[in-house]
């Protein structure tokens, strides 16, 4: 071949022009002489303006070990209307310099410079600044093929050394790249008359295997299989071409459920190949009229046969795999819309991972530090290919571009896309490597498939030798699995840091929670025995008070009850003399006892007294009745006394009727903190005198109290005493000692009602009112009997009436009265002829304030009271103004008609003793009859 020289320069300046060196420069080497220089068709020379000197670059040996990645570039013929304008295809050995020139200057902007260049020149339109260079060579190329070239030019060349590989048990890959519209489809596929590479493959396959067959029987056996992955939505998915079947499923670097197809012959697998191609998806852009929409993937299986004809052993599985890419699209180029929108941006997507794959095994294997990125994840294909993206098998490109000039913005892109990946070495041993992995996994599976065949027993032998057949694969995958464990390992090392740091601070806040846990057990015990203690000592100061509650109460003074006399029923009447005599004793400081005592001793020299007014005074009863009410509080002793003080009723006798005098004993309550000085200050006595002898003796109702001034409060509950009495010893009585009994009684309802709010109720009976009110009044236990009471009851019995029934037809009478007067002499007498006097209620106060609208009557009733025994009018008026709390007490217990008849009888029974003592048998009758009220 003749050395290239270096042509003159043309006249004419030439225009401006941009070298893109690929690879990139280089140092020069030292010059050598060009007539001793060989060319070479392949030669990496540039189209340079020293291209004589570029052209004497020798091209860099590839180590015996290494293999770069092949790229071709096929140029695409341009179309018949276009071809006045086309640039002849540079044939080598030619004046390259001037190509430029023509092409610059017609509508090419690719054409090529060589047989591994290509200059690309800026369209002039698209020229953004004149001053730059215009044109771009690309040199590097495995071979650049003219649009002139044959598809057999292209087999040759391209496709040719896969299948002598795949035919010596080697896999390879070859890919299709380029724009829509380029020629790839027209590329592997062809036509029938002009077929493309995959025909021209197979006819190379049958036709070695054709010459084996002369020489030794066939060893080998292909099968063909055809997919393609096309867009769904935004998935992917994968439909097999040669076959009805559903969709095939990808798991990892294996399509599950493709069809493999075995070719017995040429015809048929050229038959079958083209059935899958017109299956493809297709579809008519602005770009091509028949696009393709999908990756089509074409497989060819080599199955090596053993020698041995009894069992069929495969020995290699190596794989031939062509790719027909769809082309990048540009939307404005295409017009796509809706799905077809869709697709091209799937198609887009694809072919840029597929390059970001190439691109990252490339810097991977210029700088072993950066990291090989696993693009391949990002789309179904390149996860295929993994292998051949990662540089474990042999690979080759054909770039088809389209050298129009209103093609150079796909032609640039794919140019400067590619370029580089001329520079990917493929490791020959990683080949090995990954088909070692392949054969084992191959054994595995027919070890597999054999073991549920052959029988239990020699399954042991059989085991043994598949387990070191899967330890082989094993050592060969652990390589692989090694980076990722390594990865895992540190991630779950720190996991596990991490948790191991939060149980120790988990049990850290749990063990202070049990000790404060076990603090508050300690504390809650602590205060339980706390609570036992007082218990214990609530229940000892019970019993003190028991015991101090037993003492007091043996020492009451007991209850001295008069005998009374049956009045004998010929007494008209008598007087009843009826003393009530509120005797407070203030307890001594030191001892209550003492008060009681003293008490006594009052009570007897009064009852001296009355002995000695014995004369006058013929006293048939007398009762005296003494009850003690103590009251204790927690807080310490208070004991409270109700000394009911005794009241002498000397009744004298007369020839109508009986006289009865109760004494009734009235509790009060007495303070012990309050100052007593220990003396003896109650002296409580009471006489009645009534005159109702005839011979004028007047019956003397005496009430002496000795009070001592310290004497807070005294309640003194008078016990009604009803004594039947004559109309003269009505008269006879002193006027002083009813007025001012009327004026004590009067102060001291008013007081009691001022002071204490003791509600009562109603039209209780005679011990159940007595109770209740002692209960009011002395908050104490102790129910308060009365001797009146007691023995107004057995006079009841006698008559045989009960109390409850009595309520009605008795006088009630009930007088509070404060005592703080030291002497109150009172006298209540009523006449109601004989009929005994019953105690029906102790003090009610609260009645007398509930019952303010009654007053009136009980004025008018008292006024009628009043009549029986005051002799005149004058005495009347005073009485009825003093008794008017009495009366409104009186007007509760007794309905205005009945107290009206009784009234109208009393003063019936004034004219004459006969017809009183009648009435008091009437007023028995009354009684009876009356229905009984309960509340
Ligand atoms: N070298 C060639 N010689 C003659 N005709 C060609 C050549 N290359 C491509 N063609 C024609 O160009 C048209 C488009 O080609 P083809 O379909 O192969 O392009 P493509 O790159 O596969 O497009 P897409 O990527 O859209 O499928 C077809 O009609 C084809 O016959």
């Amino acid at each position: 071949m003749e050395p290239v020289a270096a042509p003159p320069e043309p006249a004419s300046p030439p225009p401006p022009s941009t070298v893109r060196r690929n690879p990139p420069r280089r140092a020069r080497p030292p010059p050598t002489p060009l007539a001793s220089a060989k060319p070479k068709p392949s030669s990496r020379s540039s189209f340079l303006q020293d291209e004589a000197a570029a052209a004497s670059i020798p091209a860099p040996p590839p180590s015996s070990q290494e293999e770069r990645l092949k790229v071709f570039l096929r140029i695409r013929p341009v179309p018949d209307r276009d071809r006045c304008k086309a640039v002849a295809r540079p044939m080598p050995g030619k004046d390259l310099r001037r190509k430029p020139k023509q092409a610059a200057g017609g509508d090419l902007c690719l054409v090529p410079t060589g047989p591994n260049s290509v200059a690309l020149t800026v369209p002039q339109s698209k020229l953004v600044d004149p001053k730059r260079g215009r044109t771009e060579v690309f040199d590097g190329f495995s071979a650049v093929f003219s649009p002139d070239s044959t598809q057999l030019d292209i087999f040759v060349q391209v496709m040719n050394p896969l299948v002598d590989d795949f035919l010596g048990g080697k896999s390879g890959l070859l890919v299709a790249m380029g724009p829509t519209g380029s020629g790839k489809t027209h590329t592997i596929f062809g036509s029938p008359r002009n077929p493309g590479i995959l025909p021209l493959a197979l006819r190379q396959i049958f036709k070695a295997q054709d010459e084996n067959k002369v020489a030794s029987p066939p060893a080998r056996s292909f099968s063909l299989s055809m997919f393609e992955i096309l867009s769904e939505g935004k998935g992917e998915r994968i439909l097999d071409l040669l076959s009805d079947a559903a969709e095939c499923v990808l798991q990892q670097s294996s399509i599950k459920g493709l069809q493999e197809v075995p070719l017995s012959n040429l015809a048929d697998a050229e038959s079958l190949a083209s059935r899958g191609m017109l299956k493809r998806s297709t579809a008519a852009t602005n770009a091509n009229s028949n696009s393709s929409r999908s990756q089509c993937i074409i497989t060819i299986h080599g199955v090596h046969k053993s020698s041995d004809a009894d069992s069929e052993h495969l020995l290699s599985n190596a794989v031939l795999t062509i790719a027909d890419l769809a082309g990048a699209e540009r939307e404005r180029k295409t017009g796509n819309q809706g799905s077809r929108l869709l697709e091209s941006n799937f198609i887009n997507n694809t072919s840029m991972v597929f390059g970001l794959c190439l691109r990252s095994l490339l810097e991977h294997q210029k700088n072993q530090k950066k990291p090989l990125e696993k693009h391949f994840k990002n789309s179904m294909l390149t996860r295929y290919l993994r292998d051949y993206l990662e540089g474990r098998k042999k690979m080759t490109l054909i770039l088809n571009v389209k050298p129009a000039n209103d093609d150079y913005l796909d032609t640039s892109f794919l140019l400067r896309q590619a370029s580089p990946y001329m520079k990917i070495n493929l490791d020959d041993s990683s080949d090995l490597i990954s088909q070692k992995r392949s054969n084992a996994s191959l054994i595995c599976q027919e070890n597999k498939k054999k073991r549920k065949v052959q029988k239990p027993e020699v399954l042991g032998v059989e085991r043994k030798e598949n387990i070191e057949t899967d330890n082989i694969a094993k050592v060969s995958e652990d390589d692989a699995q090694y980076k990722f464990l390594n990865s895992e390992l540190r991630r779950v090392s720190r996991s596990e840091a991490i948790m191991t740091n939060f149980a120790r601070a988990l049990w850290t806040v749990l063990k202070q929670y049990k000790h404060k846990l076990l603090e508050s057990e300690n504390a809650a015990e602590s205060m339980k025995q706390l609570i036992r203690d007082q218990y214990i000592q609530i229940v000892e100061l019970k019993k003190e008070l028991e015991v101090l509650n037993s003492c007091c109460s043996c020492k009451h003074i007991p209850v001295i009850e008069d005998t009374s006399i049956d009045q004998d029923d010929s007494v008209s009447s008598g007087q009843a003399g009826q003393s009530l005599v509120s005797l407070s004793n203030k307890p001594n400081l030191g001892s209550y006892d003492a008060s009681v005592d003293n008490f006594h001793l009052v009570a007897e020299e009064v009852l001296k007294e009355l002995k000695s007014h014995g004369e006058s005074v013929s006293c048939d009863t007398s009762s005296i009745s003494f009850i003690d009410e103590q009251e204790q509080s927690f807080r310490g002793l208070k004991a409270e006394k109700s000394c009911c003080a005794d009241a002498f009723g000397p009744m004298s006798h007369t020839e109508e009727g009986n006289t009865k005098v109760e004494l009734h004993a009235i509790h009060k309550k007495l303070d012990a903190s309050e100052c007593f000085t220990g003396q003896t200050s109650a002296h409580a006595g009471g006489v009645t005198p009534s005159s109702s002898h005839s011979d004028n003796q007047s019956n003397q109702s005496l009430t002496e109290h000795h009070m001592l001034p310290c004497l807070k409060t005294e309640r003194v509950s008078l016990s009604p005493q009803f004594t039947s009495c004559s109309k003269k010893a009505t008269i006879e009585q002193s006027e002083d000692e009813i007025e001012e009994l009327s004026k004590i009684i009067l102060e001291d309802i008013h007081h009691d009602v001022n002071i204490r709010e003791v509600k009562h109720p109603d039209y209780l009976s005679s011990s159940q009112q007595v109770s209740s009110d002692t209960e009011d009044v002395g908050s104490s236990q102790s129910s308060l009997e009365l001797p009146g009471m007691v023995a107004s009851q057995k006079k009841l019995e006698e008559l045989d009436l009960e109390p409850e029934r009595c309520e009605p037809g008795v006088v009630n009478a009930t007088v509070e009265c404060a005592v703080g007067h030291s002497q109150a002499p009172e006298q209540m007498s009523d006449c109601e002829g004989r009929v005994p006097c019953l105690l029906k209620e102790i003090t009610c106060p609260a009645k007398a304030s509930k019952a303010p609208s009654k007053v009136s009557e009980a004025e008018e009733a008292a006024d009628k009271k009043k009549e029986g025994f005051t002799s005149s009018p004058e005495d009347t008026k005073k009485t009825r103004r003093r008794l008017q709390p009495a009366a409104a007490m009186l007007l509760k217990e007794f309905p205005g008609a009945d107290f009206d008849v009784d009234t109208r009888r009393e003063e019936r029974g004034k004219s004459s003793s006969s017809v009183a003592a009648g009435r008091s048998d009437a007023l028995i009758r009354v009684l009876k009859a009356r229905p009984v009220r309960r509340v």
